[in-house]
């Protein structure tokens, strides 16, 4: 089955649309301000990939309001109608982290329970499923998708991933020493850390045979997870289970297929020099384009998975690598790899987005395309 891409929808700090992302991430624009959601004198870092009025600042209202913009987009853009959706076999497939669930002490919060009111709103009547993998959550999600579609299970298949910003995240990363005093830039030889941020990316899946216009042209052709768990918050350093996820995503394709990475590159000292490792590891006779968006975006936790595969999306269809945004100087252990610093490079081959979470969880979606905006 050709599993092909007839839509996508995104909300970020950078914009709501997959043309203003593209045209900042190609300008090496960062949307990553000082947090005004609330209080963050206490924490490490007051800076975040904030996405800024008029949205709710109640975490519930939040996820809602960005899961409803991102799906009703992708939906549009693929052409779709509720009707042609309801009437056929049809799922929604959302990934988070944690989403609004510290928002409220006094009860618990279930992860998903605002999505049957997104469905209401937006008027469709079909099932979904919720996926929470840490960081890997909104490409788990896409990949959850696939399989629906591959097995035969459903015909439309909305998938991504959402997350907001809150006090709790902002805190818990403080505390975990995780977070860059002022921004994250990956692969950086500057200082070390992450920043956070929030959005939702949704992208529609359809076999290519039920498609009448395949305005992309971009397939999804390999998606894989591995679990190293060797610690709760430190990634495996010498990668194993990310090599592994490379080459199970490649399958019979093969690694040299791939012309560009997107990266994790959370910005953590950690988690960058084991992709160094992994990237030096897996591709030892091809230098594929590698960069991060993460300076751009912020780390937006259980989305990020699914707006860097928007990323690598676009970036076949412009054909550009786009920059490791804010990177001037890599650290040393990039001597000899292919990073995009702060200016696109065009590329040729397939795209890969790879993510990595806490826990030890490890995904990867593989893109092709040919076709060129
Ligand atoms: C969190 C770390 C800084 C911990 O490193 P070390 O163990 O070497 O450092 P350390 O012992 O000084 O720990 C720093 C502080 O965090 C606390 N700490 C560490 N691990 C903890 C845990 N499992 N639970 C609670 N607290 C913990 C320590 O007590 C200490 O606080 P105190 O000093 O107060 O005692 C590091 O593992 C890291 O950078 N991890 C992130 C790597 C990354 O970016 N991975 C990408 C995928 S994960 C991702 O993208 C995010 C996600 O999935 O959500």
């Amino acid at each position: 089955m050709n599993i092909s891409i007839s839509g996508m929808g995104v909300i970020t700090c950078l914009g709501n649309t997959t043309e203003q992302i593209w045209d900042a991430l190609s300008h090496n624009k960062s949307g990553i301000q000082e947090v005004d959601l609330y209080d963050v004198s206490e924490a490490r870092s007051k800076m975040a990939g904030q996405i800024k009025e008029p949205y709710s600042k109640d975490g519930y209202n939040r996820m809602k309001e960005f899961s409803k913009i991102a799906i009703y987009n992708a939906i549009q853009d693929a052409g779709l109608t509720k009707k042609e959706i309801n009437e056929n076999k049809s799922i929604l497939v959302i990934g988070t982290s944690l989403g609004h669930m510290f928002q409220n002490d006094s009860k618990a919060v279930m992860l998903d329970d605002y999505v049957p009111e997104v469905l209401k709103e937006l008027d469709l009547k079909i099932p979904y499923i919720s996926v929470s993998t840490a960081c890997s959550s909104g490409t788990d999600a896409i990949s959850m998708g696939a399989d629906f579609l591959e097995f035969n299970e459903f015909e439309i298949v909305i998938c991504g991933g959402v997350d907001v910003l809150d006090i709790y995240k902002t805190m818990g990363h403080s505390s975990l020493q995780t977070l860059a005093p002022s921004q994250c830039i990956p692969f950086s030889h500057m200082e070390h850390g992450t920043t956070l941020g929030e959005g939702a990316a949704f992208i529609v899946l359809q076999d290519k045979k039920h498609m009448t216009h395949d305005k992309y042209g971009i397939q999804l052709i390999g998606r894989s997870n591995t679990t190293d768990t060797i610690s709760v918050t430190n990634p495996d350093i010498n990668g194993t289970g990310a090599i592994r996820l490379i080459q199970q995503t490649c399958g019979e394709t093969g690694i040299e297929s791939i012309g560009y990475i997107n990266a994790h590159g959370s910005g953590t000292d950690t988690n960058d020099k084991m992709e160094s490792n992994v990237y030096k590891q897996a591709f030892c006779n091809t230098k594929p384009c590698i960069s991060s968006t993460k300076g751009a975006f912020g780390h937006t936790l259980g989305a990020t998975g699914a707006i860097e595969a928007v990323v690598v999306i676009l970036s076949l269809l412009y054909k550009e690598a786009p920059p490791n945004v804010g990177c001037e100087i890599p650290s040393k252990e990039w001597d000899g790899e292919n990073l995009v610093l702060n200016q696109s490079k065009k590329y040729t081959g397939n795209g890969i987005s790879v993510t990595y979470g806490f826990g030890g969880t490890n995904a990867a979606l593989l893109f092709q395309g040919d076709k060129c905006l």
